[in-house]
């Protein structure tokens, strides 16, 4: 049977990437993505934004929904100290298993969690599967209309503290109106928003950075 995107994504970091060099499977997907075959990833351009408020923050916990091809994992995971860790969600078991071999090419498997399950299953035992008591980043780029209930989630299970970071992918492109609405509106979160392009495209996206307020 035809391979699948992801699974062709993946072969072009195992034939153009250099195994423990996270910046060159970073570029083998940019490239890939670029002259083969568009994907959903978070590309270069919005990716040094994620780069730039990753080195802000400095989290020693952080948390990803949607892992996809695990780009965006590899991107947050080669910016964190020794001892930190990264935990990403992802439900397509497909995606996870061709992920889990990007991160491991990245030589990145000891700074990433991958969980396969859905976010709204997962997110209530945060704390009972990995003792984590609060997140100071949140990556958000998996399904848009998710976003919201997930953010809420996050408060209800007392996941988020002071000044605890949102990410969240495409408020513009695909669009996520109801969460955009919320963070920029509600007492509880001061946003931002990071104007950028859709990734390997001209189309206007981009980034909003949201931190909670308590
Ligand atoms: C709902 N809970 C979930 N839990 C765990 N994993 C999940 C969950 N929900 C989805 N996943 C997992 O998270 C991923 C989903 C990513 C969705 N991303 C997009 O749709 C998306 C779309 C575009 C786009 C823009 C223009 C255009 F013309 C076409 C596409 C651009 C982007 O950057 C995106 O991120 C994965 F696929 C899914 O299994
Ligand atoms: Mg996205």
């Amino acid at each position: 049977t035809r391979s699948t995107r992801p699974q062709r994504l993946l072969r072009a970091v195992q034939q153009k990437a250099i195994k423990g060099d996270p910046q060159s499977v970073i570029s083998a997907i940019d490239y890939f993505c670029r002259h083969s075959e568009w994907a959903m990833n978070v590309g270069d351009e919005k990716g040094s934004i994620l780069d730039s408020v990753v080195c802000e923050v400095c989290p020693t916990t952080a948390l990803e929904l949607g892992t996809y091809c695990g780009y965006s994992t590899v991107r947050i995971a080669r910016l964190l100290p020794p001892g930190t860790k990264l935990i990403t969600l992802e439900f397509n078991p497909a995606f996870a298993a061709v992920a889990r071999q990007v991160i491991e090419y990245a030589g990145l498997q000891n700074k990433v969690c991958l969980v396969e399950g859905a976010s709204g299953d997962l997110i209530p035992k945060m704390c009972q599967m990995f003792g984590i008591k609060t997140f100071d980043f949140v990556f958000i780029d998996h399904w848009k209309d998710r976003y919201l209930p997930d953010i809420k989630l996050l408060e209800e299970c007392q996941l988020l503290r002071k000044g605890s970071i949102l990410l969240a992918d495409n408020v513009i492109c695909p669009g996520t109106p109801e969460y955009l609405e919320y963070v920029r509106n509600s007492p509880h979160y001061e946003s931002k928003y990071f104007k950028s392009h859709l990734e390997y495209t001209k189309v206007e996206d981009g980034l909003e950075k949201s931190v909670f307020l308590g």
